[in-house]
């Protein structure tokens, strides 16, 4: 990897300051499956090790100005813009997007830090009128203590900007495990942390054993919110495992996103904003449009429409002139894309473009668009997590959003419709978190990203996001010597 500061290649972990831990894990392109790195396979005792440590530097992190920890944190965010063009290619080389769509994550990342740089200094609390003469209530926000941070190899750099940077503003300290597969952009993360100032324990970052360090990150009574990114299924068993010390849980989990096309919408934007809902990160994203659900009189000329631009998408290496589509993550990934595409074709349904694995071999697979799908196949019921667009045919305003219901996920949905009526009332009607309405991408740190039903609990970004680590705690103020009437 050739870097413009080699020394943002990390392969040990960061605890309490130091750099611990044997470099053990390799870590390989997705794209040559060459290795370009290894880092520590730590376990519950470091893990442990990592929460003491975070525990002892909450005093003094919780008790510095809100000002003070903002300034820290700015200057983390700076640095992640100055190292853009090395963190950019460490993301790529990890995790296979387009090396523009890796600078452009590194920004969306840095972005989160910056907004909660700011946003530190406005956590504000409450007064309430008071139950008693000589006694104020008043509510402040506090911290809640250790955090700990789990996150997905999908964005390596924005799901940890996202958690950690509100949960060091508000005065929290973090022990983040980062997912085996890109554990590099967010050790590089840490070393640009140390350099802004982010002083020892208050942030560590463990990478190896993610069932043991799970296990003592979520049971560890020291550590009182556990935040995580990443499937339904280990989401459920994070959950369960936080009860026992009953901590805050803020799960950000897998989504079932409907993309809805009404025949009065503007086909061209549709087409647009399915495309990027869809083949972001090649589909790898929790808020892609996962069943795209198309109106009668529309759905021919949008799929022929639709067809026409997923032909253009050109995949291959992230690092390569014009490529727009990486390789999945992994032989998993692409293997579940093939079962998709298998069971939905044995259903009925029809290959419009692509369908194969990519001439390339490997991790890359042909995008792909399915016409004349139906909700008897897999696709329409699991996240597919990667590029292939199934199209499914509705009649009416009733059956669409019943279809986009039809889910036990809640997180993202996306309606393209020119009829404002229609657009306040399907959009209130869709059980999810986050709607786009004639919009295909709702990622940013302005927003509070997260779903309902079992695509997860809490928000992340704006304001909303600082919520998740602090509690609100009242205090009856009485004795104030005022004469009562
Ligand atoms: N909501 C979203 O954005 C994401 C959804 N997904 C969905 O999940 C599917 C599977 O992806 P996958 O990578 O396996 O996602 P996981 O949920 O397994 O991984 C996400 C993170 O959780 C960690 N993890 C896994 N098991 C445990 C555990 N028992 N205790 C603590 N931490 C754990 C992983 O660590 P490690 O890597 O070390 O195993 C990683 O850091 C995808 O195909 C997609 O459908 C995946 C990623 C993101
Ligand atoms: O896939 C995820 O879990 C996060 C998506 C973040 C985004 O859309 O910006």
């Amino acid at each position: 990897m050739n870097l413009k500061d080699a020394s943002l290649l990390k392969s040990r972990c960061l605890v309490n300051g130091e750099w611990i831990g044997n470099p053990e894990i390799v870590v390989e392109n997705p794209s040559t499956n060459e290795a370009i790195g290894s880092v520590p396979r730590l376990g519950g005792a470091d893990a442990r090790l990592a929460i003491k440590h975070a525990q002892t530097a909450f005093p003094h992190w919780s008790r510095m100005t809100a000002k003070e920890r903002g300034k820290i944190i700015r200057r983390w965010y700076e640095l992640m813009i100055e190292n853009k063009d090395d963190l950019a290619l460490i993301l790529t080389s990890e995790q296979g997007k387009p090396l523009a769509e890796a600078a452009g994550e590194i920004d969306y990342a840095a972005n989160f830090l910056e907004f909660f740089a700011e946003e530190a200094k406005r956590v504000y609390g409450e007064t309430i009128p008071s139950h008693k003469a000589n006694a104020r209530i008043v509510v402040t926000k506090q911290p809640v203590g250790v955090v700990a941070a789990i996150t997905p190899w999908n964005f390596p750099a924005a799901m940890i900007t996202r958690k950690v940077g509100a949960a060091l503003a508000v005065g929290c300290t973090v022990v983040c495990k980062p997912a085996t597969e890109t554990p590099l952009t967010a050790l590089a993360l840490a070393e640009l942390g140390q350099r802004a100032g982010i002083p020892a324990g208050v942030l560590n970052v463990i990478t190896g054993k993610s069932f043991e360090i799970g296990e003592e990150l979520t049971s560890n009574p020291a550590v009182r919110a556990v935040t995580f990114t990443g499937s339904t299924e280990v989401g459920k068993i994070l959950m369960r495992q936080c009860a026992s010390t009953i901590k805050k849980v803020a799960l950000e989990l897998g989504g079932n996103a409907p993309f809805i096309v009404f025949d009065d919408a503007d086909l061209h934007a549709a087409v647009k904003g399915a495309v990027e809902a869809k083949f972001r990160n090649t589909g790898q994203t929790c808020v892609c449009a996962n069943r795209i659900l198309v109106q009668s009189g529309v759905y021919s000329v949008f799929i022929e429409l639709l067809a026409k631009e997923v032909a253009k998408l050109k995949v291959g290496d992230g690092t390569g002139r014009g490529v727009v589509q990486g390789p999945l993550i992994n032989a998993a990934a692409v293997r579940k894309v093939e079962e998709h595409i298998k069971d939905a074709v044995e259903l009925g349904a029809e290959i419009v473009v692509g369908g194969e694995r990519h001439e390339l071999g490997g991790n890359f697979i042909q995008p792909t668009v399915l016409k004349n799908v139906t909700t008897s196949m897999l696709l329409t019921r699991e996240e597919t997590f990667g590029p292939l667009a199934p199209v499914c045919k509705f009649e009416t305003e009733e059956e669409a959003v019943a279809l986009a219901n039809d889910t036990p996920s809640g997180l993202a949905a996306y309606l393209y419709s020119r009829d404002i009526g229609r657009c306040w009332r399907v959009a209130e009607a869709l059980e999810v978190g986050m709607v786009g309405v004639n919009e295909g991408l709702l990622a940013t740190e302005l927003a509070p990203f997260g779903g309902v039903k079992e695509s997860g609990l809490g928000r992340e970004g704006s304001h909303y996001g600082i919520e998740e680590f602090v509690e609100a705690k009242y205090m009856l103020v009485g004795g104030l010597g005022i004469p009562t009437a």
